[in-house]
């Protein structure tokens, strides 16, 4: 590969997950040949299918399971478990909250777990709580709060650990849509503020499109590829009614209809 290694950078070369069946002697590939590298500080939409492997390629970039061959690399390091460099953002925000913790206590759990001093994880927590909007709710239980505002807290968390990168899995998917509208606005405020890299997985081509830099287009399974890759040319924040826009939208729904 011809780039330069970024610290936060993410480089897969021909990455292939496997996953053997029960019964049948055959693998089955759910992902094959995937190549991709994308820069540090980049917001890239990995895009594709229900069931292509979305998921499988974003657990094997933060380590969560092992590849069957090829490369995903850090910068220069290979990724062989999950690092404090990566972060993920799941779809229900409840399977990551501590239910016994108020919103300040679960942005601040990471810290502590860091054995910060006190008054430095009120500081941080106090910037991330105020950065996703939730400023006043910080004696709150998740419990009192709505889907959209937990999933404040989840991001609110994640960054106030400060991983270089963020791995979001359809993380606005269970919201209604202006919850959801409002997120993607505010995260999109929030990358601008910190210039992570982010990879964020939808199916959703508007959200694709409202979000990122660029697309991956990620084939049906099994045996998925990231077969085409957009370059998102319109500037922040994205215009529904920009026809260009649309143009790109219909241009991408056109490896969706069958
Ligand atoms: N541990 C596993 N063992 C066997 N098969 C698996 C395992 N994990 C995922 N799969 C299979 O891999 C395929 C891709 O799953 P994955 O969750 O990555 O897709 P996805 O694109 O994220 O789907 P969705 O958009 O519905 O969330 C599916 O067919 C799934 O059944």
């Amino acid at each position: 590969m011809s780039a330069v290694p970024q610290t936060n950078g993410i480089y897969i070369e021909q990455l292939n997950k496997s996953f053997s069946q029960p019964g049948a002697g055959e693998l089955h590939y759910i992902i094959q040949d995937v190549n991709l590298t994308v820069k540090g500080g980049e917001f890239f939409i990995l895009l594709g299918p229900s069931g292509c492997g979305k998921s499988t390629l974003l657990s094997l970039i933060a380590g969560f399971v092992s590849k069957t061959s090829g490369q995903v690399k850090v910068g220069e390091r290979e990724v062989e478990r999950p690092g404090q460099d990566r972060a993920v953002v799941f779809q229900q925000a409840d399977s990551s909250l501590f239910p016994w913790l108020n919103v300040r206590e679960n942005v601040e759990f990471g810290l502590r777990m860091k054995r910060m001093p006190a008054s430095v994880r009120r500081e941080i927590s106090d910037r991330y709580i105020s950065l996703v909007g939730l400023a006043g709710h910080e004696q709150k239980f998740p419990r009192e709060l709505s889907g959209g505002m937990k999933q404040r807290v989840q991001l609110a968390r994640v960054l106030s650990n400060d991983p270089a990168i963020l791995l979001m899995d359809e993380p606005f998917g269970a919201l209604d849509a202006m919850t959801r509208r409002t997120m993607q606005r505010e995260l999109v405020n929030i990358w601008r503020k910190t210039n992570k890299t982010v990879i964020f997985v939808t199916h959703d081509i508007q959200e694709a499109l409202l979000l990122g830099e660029r697309i991956g287009i990620m084939s049906a399974g099994p045996s998925s590829r990231i077969t085409d890759i957009y370059d998102v040319p319109l500037s922040y924040p994205r215009d529904l009614s920009d026809p260009e826009f649309h143009r790109l939208h219909n241009q991408i729904q056109e490896h969706f209809d069958d």
